[in-house]
């Protein structure tokens, strides 16, 4: 197969650079009229998948909007998974998994082995337990074509505290990240596989992300304050691998399917813009 890298390059160049998220808020159930239980679950999703399924280039659920109705919510998912990809879009499944590198190989299986129920293009990872420790995610992603987005720089005010930290080197904790998912990326084209999860509202860092080689997750866009504007401050040279993401400030322009896929537009306009810009 084809690497994650490739067909996110190509699934960006045809479809724009936008991913959307698939956060059944509470709140967002009640605002689409739908009750808080598995058949609104269901419906929700329906909905995103029928507006935006065959329009976006990556869907995000984010796993902790189906674990909270236990088995039949982590049902809806795995319908939900396969119902994008018949769609064509990319599914990103937002677990943000991490632990000892053993543990991670039975993560490795549920998402990014193809006999898998839950297997989707790529995953978000937590690197709190090393790197390295995650090494059986990025073997199984590259046997079978699938991608990992590393939290680096996250787009919650309490990151920060952790993430800038410095070590013996001098080098934070996100920059020691930035340079080993580069490393993993070293000579993929036209991009690599291994991607970092960097906020919109992260503002001017100073790391260095020119050379991570891989995609940039953007979080943090719409609900949480960050806007496409703040992306030229955020990325600087790295604007070309940035994938912007948005789930409230595009679900909630449902419930009607026009109403997000002019929301998507909207935004995927904003981003365009954004990500061109020149001085
Ligand atoms: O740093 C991070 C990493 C992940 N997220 C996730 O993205 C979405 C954001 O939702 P919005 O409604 O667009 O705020 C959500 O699933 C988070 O868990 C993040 O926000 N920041």
């Amino acid at each position: 197969m084809e690497s994650f890298g490739t067909r996110l390059h190509r699934a960006t160049a045809r479809r724009g650079p936008l991913c959307v998220g698939i956060d059944p808020h509470p709140g967002l159930l009640a605002r689409w009229g739908l009750p808080d239980d598995v058949t609104g679950l269901t419906r929700f999703c329906d909905t995103v998948v029928e507006a935006l399924g065959d329009r976006v280039a990556v869907v995000k659920p984010q796993s902790a909007f189906f674990e909270r109705f236990g088995a039949h919510g982590v049902g809806v998912l795995e319908s939900t998974i396969r119902q994008l990809h018949s769609a064509g879009a990319l599914v990103l499944l937002d677990v943000k998994r991490g632990d000892i590198g053993s543990t991670v190989a039975a993560y490795a299986s549920a998402y990014l082995d193809p006999s898998s129920p839950m297997y989707v293009d790529a995953i978000t990872a937590s690197p709190f337990l090393g790197v390295g420790s995650l090494a059986p995610m990025f073997e199984t992603a590259a046997t079978h074509g699938g991608g990992v987005f590393v939290l680096a720089l996250t787009s919650n005010p309490e990151g920060s505290s952790v993430q800038h930290a410095r070590g013996a080197d001098g080098r934070t904790v996100a920059q020691t990240v930035i340079d080993e998912i580069a490393q993993l990326n070293a000579g993929a084209q036209p991009l690599g596989s291994f991607g970092l999860v960097v906020g919109a509202t992260v503002g001017e860092t100073g790391h260095d992300l020119s050379r991570v080689g891989g995609p940039l997750l953007a979080p943090g866009l719409g609900a949480q304050g960050g806007s496409a504007a703040d992306l030229r401050a955020v990325f600087g040279g790295a604007l070309a691998a940035v994938l912007p993401s948005y789930s409230r400030e595009v679900l909630g322009a449902g419930p009607t399917a026009s109403g997000l896929r002019d929301a998507a537009d909207r935004v995927l306009a904003d981003c365009r813009a954004a990500l061109a810009a020149t001085d």
